[in-house]
């Protein structure tokens, strides 16, 4: 892969604020170089929102190079006709034209014709309305990267977490936070930040239960499961403490305590990444074959097709990904 190739940007649900952060992050001064994989349609939608003095220009190869600096260059995914989607709403067709253009980005990325992938914001609904058997683009990208084991990190500029259990109801991840598991998680968030730059990353493991369990009062998970798995790392010759208080351990890492914490369950984990404002935050793959980023937030029904989602995170997710295949490529 040469310097020049390019990421790929999906389009994402839409029926969401997808389209148009992707575009603005993609026509922001000194934006990463990308190319747009999506639905002509839904493309041209957003572009008439959001920047109509743009063209698009349809590629067949994203390293084909744009006309000009007013063109944008798209991989045309999905059915040529497609029935009109409202903003705003759940449907089959939204989910269905999202997950055509992952797929499509997936493969660009495995075939190294694409940097990396930036995901737009998908509809969990939609998908499964469309029939797509998995619950997000984490599941997606791991069963088409060839069945990799990969984890959910958010980061901002205080703190970065790393999920034990992504998209499962709350009573599933109670049972699915076992051993291996938190192992997966704790070696690749050390990976991960490796990659960063971090050499001997510090790695916070939070309990599943009140107050860590409290010695055992409030559940055994801490003594039985995370504690044998922060042993297992330490001997591994990881940087691994805790199992700490899930209340707490986020306030120590802003402290500067530790470089990552690697949370139990979804929302203890995103929790205090989203509090410190959806505009500063990155959704990141690691153990993948390439790179994924994504912004921190999701399709903002509420307020899609009216020009006014922040962009801010979309941003940050391209900016990222560019360094991080940057880096990549320097280490290779
Ligand atoms: N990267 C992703 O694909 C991703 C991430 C998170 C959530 N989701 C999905 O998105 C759907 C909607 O999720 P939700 O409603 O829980 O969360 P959401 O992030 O879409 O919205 C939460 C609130 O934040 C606001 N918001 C979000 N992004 C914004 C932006 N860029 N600018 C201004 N305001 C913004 C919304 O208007 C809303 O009030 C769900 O299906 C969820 O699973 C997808
Ligand atoms: N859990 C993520 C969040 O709340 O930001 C979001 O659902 C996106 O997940 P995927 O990247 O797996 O679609």
């Amino acid at each position: 892969m040469s310097r020049d190739t390019p990421l790929a940007v999906t389009l994402g649900d839409p029926a969401g604020i997808g389209p148009e952060i992707a575009l603005r992050a993609m026509i922001a001064k000194d934006a990463p170089d990308a190319v747009l994989f999506g639905h002509r349609v839904f493309a041209a939608r957003a572009l008439a929102l959001v920047a109509p003095d743009y063209t698009l220009q349809i590629v067949n190869d994203p390293g084909e190079a744009a006309l000009s600096d007013r063109h944008l260059r798209l991989v045309e995914t999905g059915a040529k006709m497609v029935a009109p989607v409202p903003y705003g709403a759940v449907s089959q067709i939204a989910g269905q034209a999202a997950f055509d253009a992952i797929r499509a980005a997936i493969e660009a990325a495995m075939s190294g014709r694409v940097a990396g992938v930036v995901t737009a914001p998908i509809h969990k609904e939609a998908l499964s309305a469309a029939g797509v058997p998995f619950p997000g683009h984490t599941e997606m990208l791991a069963h088409y990267a060839g069945g990799v084991e990969v984890v959910m990190m958010l980061a901002n500029d205080v703190i970065r977490t790393v999920l034990v259990t992504i998209h499962v109801a709350l009573r599933d991840a109670i049972k699915l936070a076992d051993f291996d598991a938190n192992m997966r998680a704790i070696r690749l968030a050390h990976e991960g930040c490796r990659a960063f730059g971090i050499e001997a990353p510090r790695i916070a493991v939070a309990g599943l239960n009140p107050h860590a369990g409290e010695s055992g009062l409030f559940g055994r998970e801490e003594i039985e499961i995370i504690a044998p798995a922060i042993a297992q790392a330490r001997a591994e010759g990881m940087d691994v403490s805790g199992p700490w208080p899930g209340d707490t351990v986020f306030m120590q890492a802003r402290r500067g305590q530790f470089d990552v914490v690697v949370a139990q369950y979804h929302d203890q984990g995103l929790i205090p990444v989203k509090y410190l404002g959806l505009e500063q935050g990155v959704n990141i793959t690691l153990g993948l074959p390439f790179v994924r980023t994504s912004p921190d937030h999701g399709t903002a029904f509420d307020i899609a097709g009216q020009g006014v989602a922040d962009p801010a995170s979309m941003m940050l997710a391209l900016r990222h990904a560019a360094a991080m295949a940057e880096a990549a490529r320097a280490g290779a």
